[in-house]
């Protein structure tokens, strides 16, 4: 049985080599209330795996949940909570296999309603929507309108993630729409002051 939620700021670390910047700043976004944190690091050649155990430990002390992009034996080999799968990134099936019954699945579902339900009858413990808005940092995600978080709420029992383009400005118009959780990288780590930014987009909750 999972207890684990997901709600709230779901901070995704931006690409980096650099793991003690890195770790300073996820401590930072914690310290700001940060419920989730996704290790999501598309630079080859980082140092993955002292990474993402510096973050689950952070995660760890800060009683947030720690979820993998991508890689299954990167979650395994971190104890991380769980791990994020996209269309490209393997099945659910065969993930779960690997990861037990314990351990949170997140699905992408970019901008269908379709995709979500079939993620969660394959056993997906929360479904992504995405990008809501145009996104600097993954500028060719495909788009999904506010209406759809509203229309998958009423069909849905998973908690919904919105994503892409998030920004204070924006995030009350997700939260109303019915997200569970805003999934965040630019607005909390591109900014001057993590933990500031990481507390205004928690305050929404
Ligand atoms: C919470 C959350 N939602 C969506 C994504 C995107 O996943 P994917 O489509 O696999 O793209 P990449 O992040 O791997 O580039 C995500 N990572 N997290
Ligand atoms: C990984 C991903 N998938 C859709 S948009 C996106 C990037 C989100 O980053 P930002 O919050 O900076 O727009
Ligand atoms: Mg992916």
């Amino acid at each position: 049985m999972k207890t684990i939620s997901i709600n709230g700021l779901y901070a995704i670390t931006p690409d980096s080599d650099d793991r003690d910047a890195l770790l300073r700043k996820v401590e930072a976004g914690l310290t700001g209330g940060a419920r989730v944190i996704q290790y999501r690091n598309k630079t080859e050649g980082a140092p993955h795996l002292e990474m993402a155990k510096g973050i689950a430990a952070l995660c760890r002390q800060f009683n947030a949940v720690f979820i993998v992009n991508d890689d299954v034996e990167l979650a395994l080999q971190t104890d991380a909570d769980g791990v994020h799968l996209g269309r490209d990134d393997g099945d659910i099936a065969p993930a779960r296999s690997s990861l037990g019954a314990g351990r949170i699945i997140g699905v992408s579902c970019y901008g269908s309603l379709a995709r979500a339900l079939e993620a969660q009858a394959a056993g997906a413990d929360y479904v992504a929507f995405g990008s809501m808005f145009p996104s600097s940092t993954k500028p060719q995600a495909p788009h999904a309108p506010l209406s759809l978080l509203t229309e998958a709420r009423q069909v849905l029992q998973v908690p919904i993630v919105a994503i892409g383009g998030i920004t204070l400005h924006n995030a009350p118009q997700v939260v109303d729409a019915g997200a569970d959780a805003v999934a965040v990288i630019s607005a909390v780590f591109d900014t001057p002051d993590i933990a500031q930014a990481a507390q205004a987009f928690s305050n929404l909750f």
